[in-house]
């Protein structure tokens, strides 16, 4: 079988190209015909993962239905912001399977949105990920979840290769909030590198923000125990002290007064952390660190303030 992947960012060229490597074909569909030929003559996304060769098993097109043309589900692989008009645009008999790391725009999760938009098989893919080292195919292992356990353990066995370990899971929550909630905190660590505060301040942010998303994860009816898992701290740990993270470099970049752009590379994060801010004022929920994250990037505080704001917090038992 074909895998159908939707989204040539870096992702999506990341995914297809590993699995190319191993043999198992893809058709790649990018939204911009001109990107679609580019990748065709060049066999390379130069703009979104340089230094990946694209194998001949992968297939481009610009063309939606002739990308999903047969196919019986679809990694869906654009940033968040995208996901609304590429699933009104799919044929509500694909099976989806969620891959970005944000929210849909009124804050709810994509699974959700997908399910309200009429799709019966619904999954969402993530994990510790970071697509530069996926597409030079070193090791890494993933979660895909899904009510459907079926639909989850078909999406495993497609993707499953030497180098990339998929296991499934039923906590589609927990497993897709995971990764929304990580790219917060890391870029709360991003500041904390950016204002030079010292490994100790990083661990704390890194347990403390734990904690928050765990805190979210059981306000959504997710599995707690599920933040400890691959899609949650692992992701966290992948994210929060990697030099290839968006997140974590676009917080850095904020701390020294610089613009968190990432030469157009999407950082969910940013948008997340308003929704997140949004949702937590409206019910009343107590999440620090995405409070001042958001405040930070929106420019309502200082990075300096929003650390200040942190640390002058009541005394508390942990
Ligand atoms: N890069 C990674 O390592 C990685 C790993 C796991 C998950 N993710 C998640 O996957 C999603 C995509 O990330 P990426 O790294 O591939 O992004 P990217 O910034 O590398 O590329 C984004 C791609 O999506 C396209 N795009 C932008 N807006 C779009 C829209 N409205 N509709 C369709 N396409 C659109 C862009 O043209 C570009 O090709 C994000 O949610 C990200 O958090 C990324
Ligand atoms: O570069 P980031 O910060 O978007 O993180 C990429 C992946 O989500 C890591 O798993």
């Amino acid at each position: 079988m074909t895998v159908c992947v939707l989204g040539a960012g870096g992702w999506g060229t990341a995914l297809a190209a590993m699995l190319g490597q191993h043999g198992q074909p893809s058709v790649l569909w990018a939204r911009r015909p001109e990107v679609a030929t580019r990748l065709q003559q060049e066999r390379e996304n130069r703009d979104y993962l340089p230094g990946v060769p694209l194998p001949a098993a992968v297939g481009v097109t610009a063309d939606l239905t002739a990308a999903t043309a047969g196919q019986d589900w679809a990694l869906l692989m654009v940033p968040s912001v995208g996901i609304p008009e590429l699933l009104t645009a799919l044929p509500r008999t694909l099976g989806v399977v969620l891959c970005a790391k944000g929210l849909a725009p009124d804050g709810d999760r994509l699974t959700t949105l997908a399910a309200r938009l009429g799709f019966g098989r619904v999954a969402v893919l993530s994990g510790p990920n970071h697509a530069e080292e996926i597409g030079r195919g070193l090791p890494a292992a993933t979660v895909v979840a899904s009510a459907d356990a079926g639909f989850a353990a078909g999406v495993q066995a497609a993707l499953m290769t030497p180098s990339f370990r998929v296991y499934t899971s039923g906590d589609v929550a927990g497993v897709e909030l995971g990764g929304v909630l990580k790219n917060v905190i890391a870029l709360a660590a991003g500041l904390i590198d950016g204002l030079a505060l010292g490994d100790n301040a990083k661990a704390a942010i890194i347990t403390r923000g734990l904690l928050e998303m765990g805190r979210y994860l059981s306000s959504q009816g997710a599995d707690a125990a599920t933040v400890y898992g691959l899609s949650g701290l692992g992701d966290l740990v992948a994210t929060a002290g990697s030099l290839h993270s968006r997140n974590r470099a676009a917080g850095e970049a904020i701390a020294r007064g610089q613009s968190p752009a990432q030469g157009g590379k999407v950082v969910e994060g940013i948008r997340t952390a308003g929704l997140l801010e949004h949702w937590a004022t409206e019910h009343g929920q107590d999440l620090p660190i995405v409070r001042a994250v958001a405040q930070v990037v929106s420019g309502e505080l200082t990075p300096q303030q929003g650390v200040a704001d942190l640390m002058g917090r009541r005394g508390r038992a942990e």
